[in-house]
């Protein structure tokens, strides 16, 4: 597991980073979401030793981190580091060597890459001649090429279509399966949604929810309910202690008082069918507009 423990950070007297603790565990994509200037790059930077943090710690497997241990973390930066006259080839297999690997090593993990980015035709071009989606690939083949432990995505799906994310998501997923943890962040909170396991979320440099996905999801929603009758839902504006924030005819999504929702059910069915009752569970972009 890595573990980010109480990270702050300041830049000329100003913090940007301040009591950052989260977790990414094995084998499971965690999705880092904040606004624009929150602190999620600077937070990948001091993850990968690229920047020292002012106080605080990471650990890989309760150990703190050192130089030897960052040559096996995958990292694909913000800024896209690669050389744009070098063939897409040569440039990922040289990556795999700056981390030590064998060439033959290099050059079989390059393939099957390529291969399972679908840019084994474009191998011998310039990078600067691929389109920028591709380029996009190309990088993600750069920070997997080694075989990381452990891998730190920044925008990862950013400026990739619909087909290209799937292509990539897949790889990652395949990663993240085989027991590395995955942490990337997004601006794209509907892709986050269907993509992460766990979702940390960060603002004005400290973290405001963390967890995971479906459970943060529950955890923000208990206090609206929805229900689907036959008929007109109507009749729930009379019930006692029911609030009606949404109708729409057969649906409505209400709120009641003190919480106990199963007397709203049973004054439901005493009118008739039941065809959907339960919370309102809120997407991801509900919850981070909530706390951010
Ligand atoms: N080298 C630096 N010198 C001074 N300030 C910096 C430096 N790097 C980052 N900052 C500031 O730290 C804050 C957090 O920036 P950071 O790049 O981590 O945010 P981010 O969440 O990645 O944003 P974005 O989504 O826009 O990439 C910003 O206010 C930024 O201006």
């Amino acid at each position: 597991m890595l573990s980010v423990n109480n990270i702050s950070r300041s830049f000329s007297g100003k913090k940007v980073l301040d009591g950052v603790s989260f977790q990414v565990r094995p084998g499971r994509m965690t999705g880092f979401l904040g606004a624009n200037g929150s602190g999620k790059t600077t937070t990948m930077r001091i993850i990968l030793g690229v920047l020292e943090p002012s106080s605080g710690t990471v650990e890989w497997n309760g150990a703190p981190v050192t130089g030897d241990g960052r040559q096996k973390f995958g990292y694909m930066p913000e800024e896209r580091g690669l050389y744009p006259k070098m063939a897409v080839g040569e440039q990922v297999e040289f990556l795999g060597r700056l981390h030590g690997m064998e060439r033959a090593a290099a050059r079989r993990a390059t393939d099957e890459l390529l291969e399972q980015l679908e840019l084994t035709d474009r191998r011998g071009d310039a990078l600067e001649s691929l389109s920028l989606g591709n380029q996009q690939r190309v990088q993600i083949a750069a920070a997997l090429v080694h075989s990381p432990d452990v891998l730190i995505l920044d925008e990862p799906f950013s400026g990739l279509d619909p087909i290209a994310v799937e292509t990539v998501l897949e790889v990652l997923r395949k990663r993240a399966a085989s027991g590395v943890p995955v942490l990337f962040s997004s601006h794209q909170l509907s892709l986050v949604e269907r993509l992460c396991d766990d979702v940390v979320i960060i603002a004005k440099g400290g973290i405001t929810a963390q967890g995971e996905r479906d459970e943060l999801r529950r955890r923000h929603g208990t206090t609206r309910f929805e229900i689907t009758v036959d008929g007109d839902a109507g009749f729930l504006r009379d019930v006692p202690g029911v609030r009606v924030s949404e109708l729409d005819g057969p649906s409505a999504v209400f709120e009641v008082e003190g919480g106990d929702e199963q007397p709203v059910l049973r004054a439901a069915l005493e009118r008739g069918p039941v065809r959907a009752f339960g919370p309102v569970v809120p997407t991801l972009d509900e919850i981070f507009k909530e706390v951010v």
